[in-house]
């Protein structure tokens, strides 16, 4: 059976951890900041290996899926692929720190390997994919999701969030500054960008609704191909009102398909 090592034990993770037990993978390692050995077990099973650095591993997963945000894609996620393994990441937005992309595609061609962006919270990455080829001319994503979705993000600076009545939006630029000032929200806006016309040009706006129960999220395409609008009402994962259960199935999915005789 293929092995498969998470970095981080959060909401996502755990997401992931009980559902490929349901798959042929197994769950053999996480990698975990040091002191946080028992409590990772504790959520991710007994057997699974917590280690705080890739190079701790003594037999090699056969592919590592970020599950840890910015933070962890950055402490890690070169070094996992200079080691040659497939990453597959949920921490897309740290890419809108240039230095750190540049970092992550000298890793991936040293490694011979490849950096997996997983589709996260959003749909629609294939066709605005393959939009690109024939130009886009425009693409705008809107990001909305209930007050306390928003906690601990730069929203609180703004907004009061406990008593919000009115729908508000509280970021308005572009896909790169969304994605670097909202680590733990953003990651989508930078999907968006990266899959269609890049982060300075495409259009982001975040915006706190009292009355969502979801998290949804618009993505607006025009260009050579025609013009779409997709529009997604995401459930949260019970751990998280911020994180979407889509991303969370997003990273399973990635993880099957590296095995499936046919795939997408
Ligand atoms: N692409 C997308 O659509 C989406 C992406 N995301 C991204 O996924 C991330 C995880 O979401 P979620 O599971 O809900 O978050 P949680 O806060 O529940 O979990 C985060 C986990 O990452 C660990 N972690 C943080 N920094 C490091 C590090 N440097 N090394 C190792 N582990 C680390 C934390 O451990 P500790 O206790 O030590 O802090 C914790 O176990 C979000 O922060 C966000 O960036 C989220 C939703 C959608
Ligand atoms: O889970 C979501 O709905 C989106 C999210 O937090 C992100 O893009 O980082």
């Amino acid at each position: 059976m293929p092995n498969v090592a998470v970095i981080g034990y959060g909401a996502m993770a755990g997401y992931v951890a009980a559902h490929l037990r349901q798959s042929g993978w197994t769950l053999s390692h996480c990698i975990a900041r040091a002191g946080r050995e028992d409590v990772a077990r504790m959520r991710l099973g007994a057997a699974v290996n917590v280690i705080n650095d890739v190079d701790g591993l003594e037999a090699l997963p056969d592919l590592v899926v970020d599950c840890a945000g910015h933070a962890g894609l950055i402490e890690h996620g070169a070094r996992v692929l200079r080691k040659g393994l497939p990453l597959v990441t949920v921490s897309l937005g740290a890419l809108a720190d240039d230095a750190i992309q540049a970092q992550m595609t000298a890793a991936a061609q040293h490694g011979g390997t490849q950096l997996f962006l997983a589709s996260g919270a959003i749909g629609a990455l294939d066709a605005l994919s393959a939009a690109k080829v024939g130009g886009l001319d425009e693409v705008t994503y809107t990001g909305i999701k209930p007050p306390v979705g928003w906690r601990g993000s730069p929203a609180e600076d703004t907004l009061d969030l406990d008593n919000l009545v009115t729908t508000t939006t509280h970021f308005d630029g572009t896909a790169r500054d969304a994605a670097l000032r909202y680590p733990k929200n953003a990651n989508v806006a930078a999907a968006v960008a990266l899959a269609g016309i890049g982060l300075d040009a495409t259009q982001a706006r975040l915006v706190a609704d009292p009355n969502a129960t979801g998290n949804t999220h618009i993505i607006t395409a025009k260009g050579a191909f025609g013009s779409f609008e997709f529009t997604i009402k995401g459930n949260s994962l019970p751990e998280s009102p911020r994180t979407s259960a889509l991303a969370a199935m997003s990273v399973v999915d990635q993880i099957l398909r590296k095995s499936a005789p046919i795939t997408l």
